[in-house]
């Protein structure tokens, strides 16, 4: 099987692949996923879930979501997690775009010694939701029945 060694897409593939439904998701570069999120500034959090903080990423046309996940995530729970969201297609899920498997060497101190430790990154990519979190709407219908009974 032959690779590239380097994910090339660029931000004008991101966006076709955002208004081509008929693309499949594909691996993204890191420094990609930085460029549209200010560097991950946090200026661009749009959420915050158990395992992941969620980005927006701004595109020519267009916005993402970019889901950061935390770095205690093993690579083979990340790999059926890209699987499952590949085979995944329906209108009312969110659509997955692109995914981002990224491993750098950082030398690092450990137990006086100098050694050569893997630094992680695992993110993925998803259109964009403007309308925020659905657990307000199921919060609010839920408050508005709870006052309706009493
Ligand atoms: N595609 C998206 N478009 C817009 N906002 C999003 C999108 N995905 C996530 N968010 C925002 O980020 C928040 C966290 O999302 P995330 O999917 O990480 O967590 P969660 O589903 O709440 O929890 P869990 O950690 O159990 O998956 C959401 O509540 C929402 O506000």
């Amino acid at each position: 099987m032959q690779m590239d060694f380097l994910s090339s897409t660029t931000k004008s593939d991101l966006e076709r692949m955002l208004f081509d439904e008929t693309e499949q998701p594909k691996a993204l570069p890191l420094s990609l996923l930085a460029e549209i999120t200010n560097g991950f500034s946090d200026k661009q959090i749009i959420g915050q879930g158990g395992f992941a903080v969620v980005y927006q990423g701004m595109l020519n046309c267009g916005k993402v979501a970019v889901k950061r996940l935390c770095n205690t995530l093993m690579h083979e729970e990340f790999q059926r997690e890209v699987v499952c969201l590949m085979m995944v297609k329906h209108k009312n899920v969110v659509r997955f775009l692109e995914y981002c498997a990224d491993t750098q060497g950082s030398m690092e101190r450990y137990n006086g010694k100098f050694v050569m430790a893997d630094v992680q990154q695992r993110l993925l990519c998803f259109e964009y939701l403007p309308k925020g979190s659905l657990d307000k709407y199921i919060t609010g219908r839920i408050m508005w029945h709870v006052k309706f009974i009493l």
